[in-house]
């Protein structure tokens, strides 16, 4: 299908998903559809243990369903290959953050750029721009994560995530740490992200603050999509 495809982004489309663990199986997901447009943002919600990382992580490619599949502007992310479509066309801010602490916010993200294969020079330039965008101060920048705040490394991990040049950003738990001004704060990057430049974010939170400010909220319960509005 082409990149002119007028579907949704992403698809969801009756996905399960079963672990099995020695003699004891556990059905996580059940039968879950969606669907997902540009330009939109999403809150995934519902009680600890309902299934919210298992299909952050299958939607981001980052795991395979039991059954079921999850599309990509029409096509099948099995056959699009997960790491092509985790390098060019989803990426996901990580609860842990899972910033290289030891280098620096620019440096974080210019390694990131080398190894997801992001072409073009001024990558270190390009860095700072993001970093400017989610409102990092220029002294901050050049400093090893280490010594940066939480909100200025969440910050730096979402700068890090753009940097890829994805389509679709996925966020587990985003403000889960924070202070609610940062929080807010995030929450107005992630806003601006979907509505002025037309990235598809998806958010699994706990924060009724996160999802009053999503377009659309989804809810899980034991493994099944019970609402969204
Ligand atoms: N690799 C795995 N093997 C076995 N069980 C797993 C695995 N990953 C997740 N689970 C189980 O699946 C269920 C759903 O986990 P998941 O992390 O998706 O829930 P969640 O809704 O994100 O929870 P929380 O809000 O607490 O983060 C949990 O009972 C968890 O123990």
């Amino acid at each position: 299908m082409s990149e002119l495809s007028s579907g949704p982004l992403l698809e969801l489309d009756g996905l399960t998903r079963v672990f099995q663990n020695g003699n004891r199986r556990r059905v996580v997901l059940k039968g879950v559809s969606h669907r997902f447009e540009a330009g939109r943002m999403y809150a995934v919600v519902g009680p600890s243990g309902c299934g919210k990382t298992t299909l952050l992580s299958l939607a981001s490619g980052l795991d395979s369903p039991t059954g079921g599949t999850v599309r990509f502007r029409g096509r099948d992310i099995a056959d699009l290959g997960l790491g092509t479509y985790r390098n060019r066309h989803a990426a996901t801010v990580f609860q842990s953050l899972n910033l290289l602490t030891y280098m620096t916010a620019v440096q974080n993200i210019t390694s990131a750029m080398e190894i997801t294969g992001v072409k073009g020079g001024r990558r270190a330039e390009r860095a700072a721009e993001l970093l400017e965008l989610l409102g990092v101060e220029a002294a901050d920048r050049n400093r090893r994560t280490l010594q940066l705040s939480g909100g200025q490394q969440q910050r730096v991990a979402i700068a890090r995530a753009l940097a890829c040049q994805v389509d679709i950003l996925f966020a587990d738990e985003p403000t889960g740490s924070l202070d609610v001004e940062t929080a807010s704060g995030i929450i107005e990057v992630f806003r601006k992200l979907a509505h002025d430049d037309g990235k598809c974010v998806i958010v699994v939170t706990h924060s009724k603050e996160v999802a009053d400010a999503c377009d659309e909220v989804l809810r899980l319960q034991r493994g099944k999509l019970v609402t969204h509005a």
